[in-house]
């Protein structure tokens, strides 16, 4: 690697006195200090004995439903689907697991006694794969005529329709009857839309705007939860429930931002480096996408710092550094030492010291766990990265448009999925196993690969007209139109059938879970869910003030308001306001309550 920087350093002329810097104009934080008002306060949190005491009773109950309910009944099949659309199967992961392995053993029996059934053959083969269990696409044959077309008599069974489209998106490469149900389900499930009631057009539109298999735990649970109350036949103390528990699990994700908030603030980036994005809060809820049950408090918090900082370091290379700055700073991350400080202009010495605090400090909560070595291949990752943002910035500098595969190989690490990815299972305590893991995850396979693609072409898709105009290295699309001489459509069409083939690839690996544990793979799926959500269509993490502002609020800001039984109301609106209407402060000892040894940051 020093060979590597010597090489370089002598290349680059001295620096200049009069620099020219870029600026990308990022709007300010939109939410400031916002979360700092949800610090813990002891005195309310003892006010609420009452309510943690009634969501373990409900809690019990839920649980009586599920194991009372037969396994290999249709009617599991559906409550299984409920608990996890309304968010709260973390809460029974054992007894769904248990559930679902015994629905394995006997698949096909099951859907031959399902004869002509699609909603519940569907429904089955979804919630297996979902779990990582491999099932064949072959049971979905029957549902077509001689002449190898679905079923005629399907287009007017709406449930089953929908759950065969659900059901489609969970497939792998070369699954040729799945390709045909999702477009013969698209198409019908389209049709029919305008003359469906209200409540199957809630749910069909959804589907169609993101299927199950894309969806954040968090956000299906808000909007699942909307749904199912307009469900006559909805089951009372299962709603109390899971609207319960989302005020409980946003009440500890508020402190957890409040502890986040206060250490942001003393950093003090936005005037310190007020060319670079302030998005402390849309990084937490970037990461709690990754994970968000109460037992990952502390892999939340390290990955919330990691993705800030990165966020930072981005700016400084994309934005306002200079090359001979980047030199210098490039190198001084190589060697990672506090002494590299003073040779830094002080803009970057206050960046590189938080990064050094950063790792440090995850380093000391690590060693506590006797797990410090972890930390080595999560600094790594990000020598890594920042690698490759050097020869992004290079390649900008001296004005070279790569060919498109030679761009790939770096913005697939400057996607900074594959870093995310490794630094994940840092937190994640005892369930990743150090050594095979760690070795797994950093040698790029492919679920990694498929992320860091979704990741990177999304952004480049929704981006490059921006970057551009402010000066930004070419992105995929310029490189795929300058090498192929095609137009921007061609290189789009072209980056679609590469993402459809990524998800694919997710899925495949998903299934195929010998390497490492389920809840590892779940953690890079989750990275590909929500660069899929924030950059659908726009890049809705640097213009934060809209579409992710919305689901800011929805998720860690807006409660579920009283009448927890049937007529209960999405609270919508100002979430502020809100917040000061009693149950809407659901301040919930959680430490208490989960009993996972989660202890709310700043404790
Ligand atoms: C996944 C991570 C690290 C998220 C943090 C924020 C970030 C760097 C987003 C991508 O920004 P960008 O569009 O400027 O990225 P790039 O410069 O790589 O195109």
């Amino acid at each position: 690697m020093e060979v590597y920087f010597q090489a370089t350093i002598a290349a680059i002329p001295p620096e200049n006195n009069k620099i020219s810097r870029r600026s990308a104009n990022y709007h300010p934080s939109v939410w400031g200090q916002y979360f700092l008002a949800y610090a813990t306060d002891d005195a309310k949190e003892n006010v609420f004995q009452e309510e943690i005491r009634e969501v373990e009773e409900l809690k019990e109950e839920v649980r009586k439903m599920l194991i009372g309910t037969p396994d290999k009944s249709k009617q599991k099949m559906e409550l299984i689907d409920t608990i996890q659309r309304l968010g709260v199967s973390y809460h029974f992961e054992n007894e769904i697991e248990a559930s679902l392995q015994c629905v394995h053993k006997t698949y096909y029996e099951l859907c031959d006694d399902d004869g002509n059934d699609l909603y519940t053959v569907a429904l089955r083969f979804r919630l297996l794969r979902q779990q990582g269990h491999h099932v064949s696409c072959d049971v979905f044959n029957k549902f077509k005529n001689p002449e190898g077309d679905f079923e005629k008599s399907l287009e007017t069974n709406v449930r089953g329709m929908l759950n065969l489209y659900e059901a489609a998106n969970f497939r792998k490469h070369g699954e040729n009857v799945l390709e045909e149900a999702l477009k013969f389900t698209t198409f019908n499930l389209e049709s029919m839309l305008p003359n469906l009631s209200n409540f199957l057009a809630a749910q069909v539109n959804k589907a169609l705007k993101l299927p199950v298999q894309k969806t954040l735990t968090r956000m299906e649970a808000r909007q699942y939860i909307s749904i199912y109350q307009q469900d006559e036949s909805h089951d009372k103390l299962l709603l109390k429930f899971a609207k319960l528990d989302f005020n409980i699990l946003q009440n500890l994700h508020q402190k957890e931002l409040s502890g986040l908030t206060k250490w942001w603030k003393d950093l003090d980036f936005a005037t310190k480096l007020p060319f670079a994005r302030d998005r402390l809060v849309e990084c937490y809820f970037w990461i709690l996408g990754v994970y968000f049950e109460p037992k990952y408090c502390l892999a939340r918090r390290i990955l919330t710092k990691v993705i800030s900082m990165t966020s930072i370091i981005d700016d400084i290379y994309d934005v306002y550094a200079t090359l001979d700055e980047l030199i210098i700073f490039t190198d001084a991350i190589e060697r990672w030492h506090i002494n590299e400080l003073n040779q830094l202009p002080s803009y970057m010495q206050h960046c590189y010291r938080a990064l050094l605090d950063v790792y440090t400090e995850i380093e000391e909560e690590m060693a506590k766990e006797g797990k410090s070595d972890r930390v080595n291949y999560a600094r790594s990752e990000m020598k890594k990265l920042v690698r490759a943002y050097f020869q992004e910035a290079k390649w900008f500098h001296g004005g070279y448009v790569p060919k498109f595969e030679e761009y790939m190989k770096v913005a697939l690490v400057t996607g900074a999925y594959m870093m995310l990815a490794t630094t994940s299972m840092v937190g994640m305590g005892d369930i990743v196993t150090t050594e095979p893991a760690f070795d797994w995850v950093t040698n790029e396979p492919l679920i990694v690969r498929a992320a860091s693609v979704i990741c990177r072409l999304m952004d480049d898709m929704v981006g490059h007209e921006f970057e551009q105009e402010r000066g930004h290295i070419a992105s995929a699309v310029e490189c795929y139109m300058k090498e192929y001489g095609a137009t921007k459509q061609e290189a789009f069409n072209e980056f679609h059938e590469r993402l459809t083939n990524a998800w694919k690839d997710i899925t495949g690996e998903c299934l195929n879970s010998n390497a490492v544990p389920m809840a590892v793979l779940e953690r890079v799926l989750n990275l590909a869910k929500v660069i899929n959500l924030i950059y659908k269509d726009e890049d809705g993490y640097t213009h934060s003030g809209t579409k992710l502002k919305d689901f800011i609020t929805s998720v860690l800001i807006d409660p579920w308001q009283g009448d927890w039984g049937g007529e209960g109301k999405d609270s919508g609106g100002d979430g502020k306001d809100k917040k000061e209407e009693g149950m809407a402060i659901l301040v919930v000892n959680l430490v208490a309550m989960m009993g996972d040894g989660c202890v709310p940051y700043g404790s």
